[in-house]
């Protein structure tokens, strides 16, 4: 399988996030890319190739143009208050607050984000703009024909919004690359999110859509990150009821329970019939995990691979979460290796 790689994703290294009452150095950091593009070469999954360039045009498909700019213009903003420092919000509007977009760079911030896990640093606007055009090059040369194609992504993407990052998201690379499937003439898409947590920003973006199948299997957002999105009743609205589909999973679910999800999702994505897959590939549901409660082990993601393989359609894999660095690189992987193992 070929899998499409850009380096520029080490421009990007937030020092600290606030997670659970502390500020910690952050779980998503260079090294996961770095330990999944080296298990791809062990393995010699297949050639490893750049991403090319697609500009901002893709990306305003999906994404609010002022929250596209915000992201663009933050740091040489913060930089002209004397802050060499990372960024991090720390407000935001909730309820019954005026959703108006303040002057103030920790006002806009707030605006566009829903938690306090995405730094902003020097070189975040190119190791996101890179991460899209990764997820974009997947895309075409899965539209030539390629049965299975790897975007390995950093930063990951499923939980941003049309207008809000957050969880570690920036831009969201899975929901733009199938976006640019539907604007080069497919019909419909399915989007299978098998990340530990619920890609709230994915469902957002489509949720009032018919064209775009989303399901997602995650930790019970009653226990777990995002919390506020990912429940089963969730099913999508006007057009687009019935188009998503949640199955949220009790803490210490493993393989059984897992594949259980799995398999209703799959029969969902069949009988909508798309025109491709996109597979948001987490691998935070792995059992050591420093942030996640699920229990799947690394031979788990081989029988992933083959259940997904066995759909019979054009998928193009997006790397999202999963923060055991030392297994990340073999259980993504496996997951590839399983699906091209179906014939
Ligand atoms: N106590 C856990 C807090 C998790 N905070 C954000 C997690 C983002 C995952 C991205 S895949
Ligand atoms: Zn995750």
């Amino acid at each position: 399988m070929l899998t499409i790689y850009s380096d520029d994703h080490h421009l990007h290294h937030g020092k600290y996030e606030l997670i659970d009452g502390q500020l910690t150095p952050c779980f998503e950091k260079p090294s996961r890319a770095d330990m999944v593009l080296a298990r791809a070469q062990k393995v010699k999954l297949g050639e490893v190739a750049a991403p090319r360039e697609f500009g901002l045009a893709p990306i305003l498909r999906v994404h609010d143009e002022g929250f596209v700019h915000f992201l663009k213009d933050a740091w040489t903003e913060w930089q002209a208050m004397g802050r060499d420092y990372d960024m991090l919000p720390f407000t935001w509007p909730n309820r019954r607050l005026r959703q108006t977009i303040p002057d103030c760079i920790d006002g806009k911030f707030g605006y566009y984000s829903f938690d306090a896990g995405v730094p902003i640093t020097a070189g975040t606007w190119q190791a996101v703009s890179s991460s899209v055009n990764v997820a974009l090059t997947g895309q075409a040369e899965l539209a030539k024909g390629a049965r299975g194609v790897f975007s390995l992504c950093r930063p990951p993407g499923h939980h941003a919004a049309a207008d809000y990052m957050g969880g570690y998201c920036y831009f969201n690379n899975a929901a733009i690359a199938a976006q640019a499937m539907l604007d080069q003439g497919a019909s419909r898409v399915a989007i299978l999110d098998v990340d530990y947590h619920h890609g709230n920003g994915t469902q957002d973006i489509f949720y009032d859509r018919a064209d775009v199948l989303f399901t997602s299997i995650h930790g019970d957002p009653r226990f777990e990150y995002p919390f506020f999105l990912g429940y089963a009743d969730e099913k999508g609205e006007g057009v687009g009821r019935g188009f998503n589909f949640n199955y949220p999973l009790a803490a210490g679910s493993d393989w059984s329970a897992w594949s259980l999800a799995l398999a209703a999702a799959c029969r969902q994505i069949a009988a909508y019939a798309p025109d491709a897959l996109i597979v948001s590939l987490g691998v935070d549901t792995f059992k050591e995990d420093p942030i996640s409660q699920f229990k799947l082990d690394s031979p788990d993601y081989l029988r992933m691979g083959e259940v997904i393989g066995a759909l019979g359609l054009q998928t193009l894999f997006v790397m999202e979460g999963g923060y055991a660095v030392e297994e990340i690189g073999i259980n993504a992987i496996n997951v590839l290796q399983g699906f091209d193992s179906v014939t």
